[in-house]
């Protein structure tokens, strides 16, 4: 697969730093970390148990902040379960991608072994919102609103693009402005959750820019075009989709021509690209959702009541969001086909933790590139 073999042995990857080792059929993952205290990074090495050779794996995601120590174990084939340490509940749980698909694909991609991070979210999380819809229907319209009145909810997907700024356009605010062959290179390294020809240039959404959003613990929302729907429909990233239609393309065309952003060339070959988006809104299970924007207020209302709705599904979880908020340290105990249980590590009666918890799996939904939702906590009462 073309990594280095490392030099590195059993006995020196269980001495000079705290760190777990977890079987997985043939390999030995130890996650644990660096050696240098004072660069705060997670290390994975790979032992494959058969050659008796090392691999240090290319990890993708965000990873969680290094604690004093973790509890870590197999869930399958597919997942590492880790336990952080001396952090709030909720933002303890991690998975250490090692099978997936998504890693399958980027391992294909890349032709060097990887892993990827995915934080586990509590109960159901806000699945991020995909918005798209022919050029000049008013996506950047309803998704300012939105932005404007909801700051603290909603996190604008930055995209990157090959096509010029416009006049007002900030590069890091609205779209990250990038050279053809930089785009290339990180597109060939894994680092686009999507990306797309749109209208003679190139358009993605990097996986940092989604992941910057859901860290920041907003519900990220993304404009892109029908075919970047298409392959965030095929990735993992569970998200609502919505398709923005215009009244009639009369009055498309008349705003695209009022936005006064485009040259004549330019907006002919959007309208060309618009009749073959309208016609793809339709494609059986890509859009839950079609909304039209005729009267500006209206739309913006009827896409704020979607949004609700899909909002009355989260935190159904009996665990709150205050015992997610506790610091404590648990161990993971024990293992079953659906629930691991967590021991607590500090004085349950001064910590106000409880001491047992059960730890549901079996809805687990997402993963990376993004987060792990589903997760069920509920306190066991102990004898
Ligand atoms: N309901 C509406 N009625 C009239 N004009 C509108 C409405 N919604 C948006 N507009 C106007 O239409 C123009 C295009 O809107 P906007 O830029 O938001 O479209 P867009 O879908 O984001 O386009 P693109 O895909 O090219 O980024 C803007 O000038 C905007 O002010
Ligand atoms: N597939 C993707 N499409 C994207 C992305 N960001 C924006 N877009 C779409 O491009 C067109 C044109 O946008 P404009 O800003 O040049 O008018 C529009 O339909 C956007 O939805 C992306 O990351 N991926």
């Amino acid at each position: 697969m073309g990594e280095e073999a490392v030099e590195f042995s059993v006995e020196k990857a269980t001495t000079g730093c705290k760190q777990n080792a977890v079987d997985v059929g043939d390999k030995t993952y130890v996650i644990g970390r660096s050696d240098d205290d004072s660069k705060s990074s997670i290390i994975i090495k790979i032992l494959d148990k058969q050659t008796q050779t090392w691999v240090v794996p290319t990890v993708l995601g965000t990873q969680p902040t290094p604690t004093k120590s973790q509890s870590a174990i197999p869930l399958n084939d597919e997942k590492i379960l880790i336990i952080e340490k001396g952090v709030p509940l909720n933002e303890s749980i991690w998975f250490l991608e090692i099978d997936t698909p998504f890693v399958k694909q980027q391992r294909k991609i890349k032709g060097t072994e990887v892993v990827s991070w995915s934080k586990g979210v509590i109960g159901v999380g806000q699945k991020p919102v995909v918005i798209s819809g022919p050029s000049g229907v008013g996506k950047g319209t309803l998704i300012a609103k939105l932005m404007k009145d909801y700051p603290s909810k909603f996190g604008f997907s930055v995209s990157h693009t090959t096509r010029s700024p416009r006049e007002k356009e900030i590069d890091g605010v609205h779209y990250h402005f990038t050279e053809r062959i930089k785009i290339d290179k990180d597109i060939s390294e894994g680092k686009f959750l999507e990306f797309a020809h749109v209208h003679g240039n190139v358009y993605g959404t990097s996986i940092e820019a989604v992941e910057s959003v859901t860290d920041e613990g907003k519900r990220c929302i993304l404009d892109i075009d029908v075919q970047g729907a298409r392959s965030v429909r095929a990735s993992s990233l569970e998200a609502i989709f919505i398709f923005v239609c215009p009244p009639s393309f009369e009055e498309l065309e008349k705003r695209l021509r009022a936005r006064g952003t485009e040259t004549e060339e330019q907006i002919q070959k959007r309208l060309r690209n618009a009749r073959a988006e309208l016609d793809q809104s339709n494609s059986p299970g890509l859009f839950d959702h079609l909304l039209v924007n005729d009267d500006l207020e209206t739309c913006y209302e009827n896409l704020k009541n979607l949004l609700a709705l899909d909002d009355d599904q989260e935190d159904s979880d009996d665990f709150s969001a205050k015992d997610g908020k506790q610091t404590t340290s648990y161990s993971i105990v024990s293992k079953n086909d659906s629930e691991i249980m967590l021991q607590s590590e500090t004085n349950e009666s001064k910590s106000g933790a409880a001491s047992l918890l059960a730890l549901d799996l079996s809805s687990l939904s997402g993963g990376a590139p993004g987060r792990t939702r589903g997760l069920k906590l509920r306190s066991v009462n102990s004898f």
